[in-house]
């Protein structure tokens, strides 16, 4: 990769942003979402992004994971700066340092627990021999070994959850990103992801970034911005 396209950061440092704003074109009208974001994510951290619904949590987090690019401002992640690549090189990065999780857990349907674990190994390119080991360490991680046969419909919200992360954290990404990962669960089960994340950044090296309404579970995280309209609350 030429210098041109590697980012620096300081040391210690996974994820920068300097400047990021993004506006979207709508019609003949520019709409700015994000207007000057400056954040850093260091390893082995819990970050969540809390703001009321439409201040730009979702935009940013995309914009985190290199799902889209800032329209001004630099985002370098892992030495990569992704404002300066293309599609398919941020394609690359990502399935490979990245995991994502959504509010609606995104599980293949008709495999089990087991299988949808394994199908992420399988797309991320991991040799075969490895896949066995790692399917069942993670869902050990997230407390679903008695459930690993089972399939999405025959498990609650929190575990179908908590799959979905195995799932996430299968091909040991670097970053994981969720989005609104506990609003479907009720507070008990929103309570035990939370807990699995914690353990997952103690044991498996990777960084959490959430985005959430619910100021109960805010108390968990290592650092908390607050998003106003496309700017951080200073805190
Ligand atoms: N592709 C797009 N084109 C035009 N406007 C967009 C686009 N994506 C997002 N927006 C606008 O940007 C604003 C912020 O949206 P975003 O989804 O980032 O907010 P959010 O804080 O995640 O909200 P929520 O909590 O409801 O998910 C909204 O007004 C939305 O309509």
């Amino acid at each position: 990769m030429d210098a041109d396209r590697t980012g620096q950061s300081a040391p210690g440092t996974l994820l920068s942003v300097r400047g990021a704003e993004r506006t979207f074109q709508v019609g003949g009208q520019k709409i700015p979402v994000l207007k000057g974001i400056d954040m850093e994510l260091r390893p082995n951290q819990l970050v969540m992004l809390r703001g009321r619904s439409g201040s730009g949590k979702t935009t940013l987090l995309n914009m985190l994971g290199g799902l889209d690019v800032p329209t001004k401002g630099e985002i370098v992640f892992h030495g990569h700066a992704f404002h300066k690549l293309g599609d398919e090189e941020r394609t690359a990065i990502r399935r490979e340092k990245i995991g994502f999780i959504f509010q609606t857990y995104a599980l293949m349907p008709l495999l089990s627990a087991w299988e949808n674990v394994e199908l992420s190994l399988r797309m991320a390119g991991a040799p075969r021999g490895e896949w066995k080991a790692r399917v069942s360490h993670c869902l050990e991680l997230v407390g679903l070994t008695k459930r690993a046969d089972h399939r999405p419909y025959e498990l609650s919200g929190g575990e179908q959850q908590r799959v979905a992360i195995a799932k996430a954290i299968a091909h040991r990404p670097a970053m994981l990103l969720a989005d609104e990962p506990t609003a479907e669960l009720d507070s008990q089960m929103g309570a035990q992801v939370m807990a699995v994340f914690r353990e997952i950044i103690a044991t498996e090296n990777v960084t959490i970034c959430m985005t959430t309404h619910d100021p109960t579970i805010l108390e968990v995280a290592d650092h908390v911005y607050e998003m106003v309209d496309g700017r951080f609350k200073a805190s």
